[in-house]
């Protein structure tokens, strides 16, 4: 499964293929804001990041009634996923697992639909997406196709939105770097224009430095995941503690990204620190967003691409600020207590 979530975010796919979803995506979101009204910024990072994963995972259309109905019934289930565990009509947590059940559904029924198209000679192709892959797999069972989607829909759309609305977050205490990220894109944007170019490329993304800094600033200061869990498979000694196998550890990637040795003033938004060589190569040991190992995101490629293009037209387009005061907390997703109320000015 690990692998067929690789190809599918493969180098060649990112460049070819979902650079211009990834835009198109970004576009539709964007197009939709207006002057001056207030609006949740963490709704519209998912929105556009939830939308991606459902067209190319299942085709599904921003919009669709369907499409919305899946939408909706996500945010129900993640307001359950860390809620106590009782299992009584009106909880969170039983509205959470009717939703997971209806997600599955949902899942089930696309599948169903292409595996008759499929067996008919009947697939369209701008059906390239996930599900024919998977089906294409004939090693795959079909619950193990559902996981594959299930899991991807959401480790695909939460944690990227939720890097999306913390870097507006930071970013709107953060002139200098606001103004600095413009600089950089009204560059790639004229020298486009001079070449009558439309639509980012691959060399264009290449180009967004300041903006890679951006996204690494976020994601030390954000921690969008905090920690992940691990089972020891053999006793090991660890400064100086024996850890036996067997014991469950959690490693907290925040306690090293917020650590003082490791960052001069570690809780400051600083995207400069980032233009220093020795940090540039910094990436395992003291820069963790993604996790490590063998089970690394298989999905950061992707996910820094969505944040470049989704600032890239922002910061183009917008200027923003909040509507209303708020803050991130992490419990133990990170979220936004009131979605990161802004309001945006278009650029003139
Ligand atoms: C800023 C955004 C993202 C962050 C911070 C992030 C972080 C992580 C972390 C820490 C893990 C490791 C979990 C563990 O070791 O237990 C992980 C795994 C994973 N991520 Fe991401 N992720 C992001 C975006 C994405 C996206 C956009 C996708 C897919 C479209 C994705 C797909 C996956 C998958 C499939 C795994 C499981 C890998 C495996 O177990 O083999 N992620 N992610």
């Amino acid at each position: 499964m690990r692998m067929i979530s690789l190809n599918f975010m493969s180098n060649a796919r990112l460049r070819s293929y979902l650079l211009p979803e990834v835009e198109r995506h970004a576009w539709l979101v964007l197009g939709s804001w207006k002057e001056n009204s207030a609006f949740s910024a963490q709704e519209e990072a998912k929105k556009f990041t939830f939308n991606l994963m459902a067209k190319n995972i299942m085709s599904m259309n921003p919009g669709e009634p369907e499409t919305e109905k899946l939408r909706r019934e996500y945010i129900t289930f993640m307001k359950g996923v860390v809620s106590a565990p009782l299992n009584f009509p009106g909880t969170p947590y039983w509205k959470a697992l009717k939703s997971r059940s209806t997600i599955l559904k949902v899942i089930e029924l696309k599948m169903n639909e292409r595996f008759q198209k499929m067996s008919k000679g009947q697939e369209r192709v701008e059906e390239d997406d996930l599900l024919g892959w998977a089906l294409k797999q004939s090693s795959l069972s079909k619950e193990q196709i559902l996981d594959l989607l299930l899991s991807l829909l959401f480790a695909g759309h939460e944690t990227s939105s939720m890097a999306l609305a913390l870097a507006i977050f930071f970013l709107e205490d953060c002139p200098k770097a606001v103004q600095e990220l413009r600089e950089e894109h009204l560059e790639i944007a004229s020298r486009k224009e001079l070449k009558e170019e439309s639509g980012l490329n691959w060399e264009d993304y290449k180009q967004m430095e300041f903006t890679q800094c951006v996204i690494n600033e976020t994601l030390r200061l954000g921690n969008v995941v905090k920690f992940v869990h691990r089972k020891v498979l053999h006793d090991f000694r660890y400064k100086g503690y024996d850890i036996p196998c067997g014991w469950k550890i959690l490693p907290v990637f925040a306690a090293v990204h917020l650590d003082s040795s490791l960052y001069d003033d570690p809780h400051q938004f600083n995207p400069w620190r980032w233009q220093r060589s020795s940090l540039c190569e910094t990436t395992t040991s003291n820069f963790m967003p993604y996790g490590g190992g063998p089970r690394l995101c298989a999905g950061s490629e992707l996910a820094k691409l969505e944040m470049a293009v989704f600032l890239h037209h922002l910061v183009l387009n917008f200027r923003w600020e909040l509507a209303e005061p708020d803050q991130a907390f992490a419990h133990p997703f990170v979220d936004f207590s009131k979605g990161l109320p802004i309001k945006v000015h278009k650029n003139t």
